[in-house]
């Protein structure tokens, strides 16, 4: 072999070594690249499984996680973001039951959407229009406020009376469309709402979406709708906030709310005037005033000293910075019933079509009470009679917390044009509540007990 060549040939070879080499350094940087690419791409998987993990399936031991994931839907719901909707079967099956369930069985009976229809007063008037024959559509989001497994106790009451609850929020426009596509609903019972006094300065946001963003949803959705419904809905008698004038009547002032709970139902007044003075809606607000009976609320103070007293829990009684009694017009829930059934059999129609006003529409407000106040030291006074079992009575100053000392109903303007009358008081209408109460939690009053502890003096 030439020499030439055999230098040729070992230059060639060492560059063939140097270019492997240098391949090798390459493709190891290559696949050093590729393996972050793979690495990170890994990641980013793994994160979305693991948030999806958490939106989904939070562990149901843990109460503060079901509380947020329940917020994080929430959330997604009042933006619009994610929707209920789509995860209902909106097949025909679902559409012949929202059908069914809302066609009258009387002839001109009414058709109406019950939102709210899982809540307190929701499901008593969704049961006491059933009753007479009318079609009624239930509509809940069956929220955690308080006790979703009351909501769905109430529910099966309902469904055993044909009374269909479609779960969805009231922020969930689509899923409204779609209700008013299925049915021509002659009226709406608009009682879904954030309710509590004292738990609007724990989660504010929550009334701004039910009681207002979420008000404003159904009301859009009704306006475009053809036919239009006829709008009754619950108001509140915390709109008279500050109020000094008694018995409280519907001219009395209502701009000095108390409470962002009753600043949000005094906005939804507002709102009401609005689309009625525009698209035509007629519509009728009620203010109700504490309503308390069986199947009621359990954050209501008559529904957890009941509890209290039977547990042997001490409750807070509140008195007014000047000492004295704090009371109210407790009203009962068969009573309210009467008045949203005759406001709704009152109401005239809508006069709008296609989203415009076609003349003017009725615009009422009504107090709904029972007209005869009652300090909070009586109620539990009649509680202890009917539970046998003596109060630990804890006297305080009124937290400021949203509440108002004193609330009085003046209805003879529901009276003049429906005939309203409240026919229980609060005695008749505790017992009531307390025979439900011990049947449906399953415990026994105790024998009336002759203790004595020194901070019973009220
Ligand atoms: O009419 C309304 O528009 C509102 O009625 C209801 O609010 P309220 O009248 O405040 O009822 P509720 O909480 O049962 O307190 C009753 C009484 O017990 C006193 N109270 C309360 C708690 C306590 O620990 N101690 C106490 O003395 C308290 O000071 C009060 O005097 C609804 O909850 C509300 O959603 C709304 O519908």
């Amino acid at each position: 072999m030439p020499l030439s060549a055999t230098a040729d040939t070992s230059k060639t070879v060492k560059l063939e070594r140097y270019n492997s080499y240098l391949r090798k350094i390459h493709s190891t940087k290559v696949l050093n690249a590729s393996s972050k690419v793979l690495f990170r791409a890994t990641l980013l998987v793994a994160l979305v499984l693991v948030l999806l993990f958490a939106i989904n399936y939070p562990p149901l031991s843990d109460s503060r996680a079901a509380a947020a994931h329940h917020l994080h839907r929430r959330s997604f719901l009042s933006t619009g973001i994610f929707s209920s909707s789509s995860s209902l079967g909106e097949g025909a099956a679902w559409e012949k039951r929202v059908r069914q369930s809302s066609t009258a069985k009387r002839p001109h009976g009414l058709s109406v959407l019950v939102t709210g229809a899982a809540g307190f007063v929701g499901s008593h008037a969704s049961l006491a229009l059933r009753k007479r024959g009318d079609g009624v559509l239930g509509f809940d989001n069956f929220n955690d406020y308080y006790d979703p497994s009351l909501k769905r106790a109430r529910q099966d009451l309902l469904e055993k009376q044909q009374v269909f609850i479609v779960e969805g929020d009231l922020n969930d426009g689509p899923l409204l469309r779609k209700l008013f596509d299925v049915v021509p609903f002659t009226h709406i019972l608009h009682l879904a709402a954030q309710a509590g006094v004292r738990y609007a300065m724990k989660n504010p946001q929550s009334y701004v979406s039910s009681n207002i963003a979420g008000f404003v949803n159904l009301l859009e959705v009704a306006k475009a709708a053809n036919p239009q419904p006829a709008i009754v809905w619950a108001s509140s008698s915390s709109v008279y906030g500050l109020n000094t004038e008694n018995p409280f009547s519907e001219e009395h002032r209502t701009d000095q709310p108390a409470s962002l709970y009753a600043a949000t139902k005094k906005a939804g007044e507002e709102i009401a005037h609005t689309y009625n003075h525009i698209y035509g809606l007629s519509l009728t607000g009620l203010r109700f005033f504490t309503v308390y009976g069986p199947w009621g609320r359990p954050d209501m103070a008559y529904f957890f000293f009941t509890k209290d007293i039977l547990h042997g829990k001490s409750i807070d009684i509140y008195r007014t910075a000047d000492n004295k009694e704090v009371a109210r017009d407790f009203t009962y829930i068969d009573d309210i019933v009467k008045g949203c059934v005759g406001a709704l059999d009152t109401a005239e129609k809508s006069t709008g079509s296609g989203g415009k006003k076609r003349g003017p529409a009725q615009l009422r407000v009504y107090n709904l009470g029972n007209t005869s106040p009652v300090p909070v030291g009586r109620l539990v006074s009649i509680l202890e009679g009917l539970l046998g079992t003596k109060a630990r009575k804890h006297l305080i100053k009124m937290p400021r917390n949203g509440d108002v000392p004193y609330t009085h109903a003046n209805v003879s303007l529901a009276y003049k044009d429906f005939g309203y009358k409240p026919t229980t008081d609060l005695a008749a209408g505790l017992r009531k509540f307390v025979k439900w109460y011990v049947s449906y939690y399953g415990v026994q009053p105790r024998v009336k007990k002759e203790t004595s502890h020194a901070e019973e003096s009220a």
